[in-house]
């Protein structure tokens, strides 16, 4: 893997059109039109309950594609079956070039995969930089003797890595917050750095498990805003999982549904709001609340 980064060139008030890719980052796949992600006819039950039956999805590289459902419709199953967490009992994953009837999560890093999880995990002693660094573990290829002498191969990397994490910091606009331990910082800011840790390996598929959680408006609107200069600064492919009907519509561009393990409709946010079973399986609600 080759990126190069430019931290000084990373500047959010730039707006980058669908497609493009923001000059501080080199993401291994730009192209759009490729599905970078496929889930092919996925089965996966707990004992005698079917989490996901026969599901498929399909994201091309560099959509954010969000996966809603009801309580209970199979979202998480999905985002474990393919972040290798969970071994479907059929069906198979494609991820770029590479077909698995179980994701290795060994090899998660180097196929470009990264994920976050609904509850924070941030390292309390951590501060906000530690804890972005902390998601290049896997990128350092120097071996300890070489660390620890200060090689100039280990110093290279070291540097390299650095200037990722910078990058991946002001991307996000964490630097008031760089020195300060993570774990102390508010609900919102604590997930935008959990969100820079997950980008700092920079993976061409991010799985973003309920980033919004527990968040207020304010926050929501905020992290809405970071996830989209993301999908644009690194041309990254992002799969989340969203209950705010309203945040999704206005973030994805394309949408599962999932309803008692089933895909029950796919399409554009547009078409979603639109498809009476959805309304009905999903929402619970009238036409106009979903418009709303
Ligand atoms: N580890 C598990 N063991 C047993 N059953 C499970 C397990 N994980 C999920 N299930 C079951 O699989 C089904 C799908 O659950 P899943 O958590 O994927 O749904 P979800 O759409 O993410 O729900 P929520 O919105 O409540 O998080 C549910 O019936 C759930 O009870």
């Amino acid at each position: 893997m080759n990126f190069v980064l430019r931290p000084h060139l990373v500047d959010r008030s730039r707006s980058f059109p669908v497609g493009s890719v923001h000059p501080g980052f080199q993401p291994r796949i730009a192209a759009r039109d490729v599905p970078l992600l496929a889930v092919e006819a996925v089965s996966l039950w707990f004992g005698g309950t079917v989490a996901l039956d026969a599901v498929d999805l399909s994201v091309r590289a560099g959509e954010i594609h969000a996966v809603i459902g009801p309580n209970g419709a199979g979202k998480s199953s999905l985002i474990n079956v393919i972040s290798g967490l969970y071994r479907p009992d059929s069906g198979s994953i494609r991820i770029g070039e590479d077909r698995f009837a179980r994701v290795p999560t060994r090899r998660l890093a180097r196929l470009g995969v990264a994920r976050t999880f609904q509850n924070l995990a941030l390292f309390r002693g951590l501060t906000v930089f530690e804890t972005v660094t902390t998601g290049l573990v896997d990128r350092i290829s120097a071996g300890l003797g070489a660390q620890i002498l200060g090689l100039p191969q280990a110093r290279c990397e070291a540097r390299a890595l650095r200037e990722r994490a910078e990058a991946v910091i002001a991307l996000l606009d964490l630097d008031e917050y760089r020195n300060r331990l993570a774990g102390t910082l508010p609900y919102g800011v604590q997930k935008r750095v959990e969100l820079a840790r997950a980008l700092a390996p920079m993976p061409r598929l991010l799985l973003l498990d309920e980033p919004m959680a527990g968040m207020t408006a304010t926050e929501k609107q905020r992290m809405s805003d970071d996830i989209r200069a993301v999908r644009d600064a690194t041309g990254a492919t992002i799969v989340l999982i969203e209950h705010d009907v309203g945040v999704v519509m206005s973030l994805s561009d394309s949408v599962t549904v999932l309803d008692h393990g089933q895909r029950i409709a796919f399409g554009a946010p547009r078409e979603i709001q639109a498809n009476p079973a959805v309304i009905a399986a999903y929402l619970g609600a009238t036409a106009d609340e979903v418009a709303a």
